[in-house]
This record gives C-alpha cells, sequence and structure tokens, in this order.
C-alpha cells in the first residue's frame, strides 16, 4: 500500500472539496484518479487541492488544483481555505504562503475558525483574460443569450482571478434561473477560447451580493470562492457597490457570507469557513481509495476516544 496518500474530505461553504497530500513525492495526482473519484458517490468532489512540496523559496507548498473532470485549474479560493485548515491543524501554524500556477497566495486562520486567503490580483486585460475577442473595456463586454431583441443575460463583466470569470448582473434572485441549462453553453462560448466560470450576481445593497455559479470543468457547485471575488471586484469596477462586500453565496448550505475586500493595494483578500468532514488514504494515480476508521462517538464533553 505504499502508493497510498492521505486525503481529507472537506467542503468550504459547501464546495466539495478533497485535499491530498502529495508532500514527499514526485508524481501528480493524475485526472484518471480525478475522475474515478469523482464517479464515486463518497468521494464526488468540485475541486482536488494536491499539496505538494514547495518550488519557491519562502512559499510553504506549491498547490496543484484539478477540476472533477479531470482538467486543472489555476485557482480556487473555497480549495485554499480548506488547505489552511488542513495545515493548521496539523502544524499548528496560523499564516502560510502557497506558489500556484497562477502565483504566490498567502493566508491566515484566525481566532475565531475563519481563514482569509490573499487572492492575488484582479486583471482585465481582454487577451489575459482571455476573451476570443478584443474589448478596451471587459467590465462590460458584448455578449448574449436569448432573443436578440429581448436578451435572458447579457453585457457580462468579465476577468481574471488567476482564472477566468464571467459575471452576468441580475435583478431577482439568482436561484429562479435555470443555470444548469445555459451554464454548459457559456462554459464553452467562442467568446472564452480557456473556457470560463460563470456567475449571477445580484446586487441586494451597496455591500452585499447574492451569487451562484457554473463552474468550468465542474458544472453546477454548491459555492465558487474565486468566482465570489470576481463579483466583488466587478460589482466596485462598475460601481455597483464599494471595495468590501458580503456575498451571500444562494447555493451554499451554509448560511454564512464570505467577505470580500478588493484593497487598495489591488490585493482581493476573501474571508470564510471550511470543514473538515472525513479523511482516508489514496492512490493518486488510480483513484481507489480507503475511507479511515472513524473514532467511536463520544459523549459531549469526554475527553476519552
Ligand atoms: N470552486 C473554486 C473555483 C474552481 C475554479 C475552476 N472551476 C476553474 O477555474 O476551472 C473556488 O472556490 O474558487
Amino acid at each position: 500500500m505504499a502508493d497510498l496518500v492521505e486525503f481529507a474530505r472537506m467542503n468550504g461553504l459547501g464546495n466539495k472539496i478533497l485535499v491530498v497530500d502529495m508532500r514527499g513525492r514526485a508524481d501528480k495526482v493524475t485526472p484518471e484518479a480525478a475522475i474515478a473519484l469523482n464517479a464515486d458517490p463518497a468521494t464526488r468532489f468540485d475541486q482536488i487541492m494536491a499539496i505538494h512540496d514547495p518550488k519557491a523559496q519562502g512559499t510553504d507548498a506549491f498547490i496543484d488544483i484539478l477540476n472533477s473532470d479531470g482538467s486543472k485549474a489555476q485557482a480556487c479560493g473555497n480549495g485554499t481555505r480548506c488547505v489552511v485548515q488542513a495545515l493548521a491543524a496539523e502544524t499548528g501554524r496560523k499564516a502560510f504562503t502557497f506558489q500556484t500556477v497562477a502565483g504566490i497566495l498567502n493566508a491566515v486562520e484566525h481566532e475565531d475558525g475563519t481563514i482569509s486567503v490573499d487572492m492575488g490580483k484582479p486583471v482585465f486585460e481582454w487577451n489575459k483574460i482571455p476573451l476570443a475577442e478584443e474589448f478596451f473595456d471587459t467590465s462590460r463586454i458584448e455578449l448574449q443569450i436569448g432573443p436578440i431583441d429581448a436578451p435572458m443575460l447579457h453585457s457580462p463583466s468579465a476577468m481574471s482571478m488567476g482564472n477566468p470569470h464571467a459575471i452576468f448582473w441580475v435583478d431577482r434572485d439568482p436561484m429562479s434561473f435555470d443555470l444548469e441549462r445555459f451554464g454548459p453553453l457559456l462554459e464553452n462560448h467562442p467568446m472564452f477560447p480557456e473556457k470560463a466560470n460563470i456567475t449571477l450576481a445580484q446586487v441586494t445593497s451597496d455591500a452585499s451580493l447574492r451569487t451562484r455559479t457554473w463552474e468550468r470543468g465542474a458544472g453546477l457547485t454548491l459555492a465558487c470562492g474565486s468566482a465570489a471575488c470576481a463579483c466583488a471586484v466587478s460589482a466596485a469596477r462598475t460601481g455597483r457597490t464599494g471595495r468590501k462586500v458580503t456575498i451571500d453565496v444562494a447555493s451554499s448550505p451554509v448560511r454564512q457570507p464570505l467577505v470580500i475586500e478588493w484593497r487598495q493595494d489591488d490585493h482581493v483578500v476573501m474571508t470564510g469557513p471550511a470543514e473538515w468532514e472525513w479523511s482516508g488514504k489514496v492512490n493518486p494515480a488510480t483513484g481507489v481509495f480507503l475511507r479511515d476508521e472513524e473514532p467511536e462517538s463520544v459523549a459531549p464533553g469526554s475527553l476519552a476516544k
């Protein structure tokens, strides 16, 4: 069983995350393993966060991110909070610096258990998001679905948070839209050569938004942290809100908002919870896994295991 590595099933606001410990190894979690894990209801997930040994000086780990279809993602806000919680529980440390393909992320766990991740700087240039067509102003691009004279959704704000996002502004509850039907069309629209995460965002006050996301490579998920960041930045950028907002992730079963601040230094800081569910061991090449025995339940307040 030397091929098995530790993993934890966790979630960030319901976003299903598998944190896989690949430290001390040169191999990677394969797309085949991701697809196999996603096919089993016990391990169905939205993103795998694979923790690797650090590659750059001053960082604690390199994190490789996989979507449930086996494709790679450059950023995952909810998953990053899960990694912080797992490593904080292991080491007792509170602050971490990670490297991903999109850059360096600093994160800290607070006394109340919430976790803040500095998601870096937003990117607005059309060819870096990337978009297929040149737009001088990507805060409102020409794209619509539905009848030409009465589009159901139109003029999204586009940007990259390390990964590509399109935010459609809606004036009613995002849950009342059939995102399952048009999510795939928009994710794969020719406007987005690397596809895109598609979010519906409703402005509920000058400091709050309600959102729902169709994720690139993962479909409808219960929550998406990088999309929440993209919504906060896009709302401020278009004058809809100030630079600090709470995000009510409409699809999440966890009724705790994400707090997002687009700081004056251009960094986007996301704060929210993470939750450990269970742990086990997994073969990173095949996805074959074993769930750890759970300790017998103990009376509340008892220290006995
Ligand atoms: N759930 C993640 C986003 C995953 C991004 C992924 N779907 C992509 O860009 O391909 C989050 O909390 O930020």
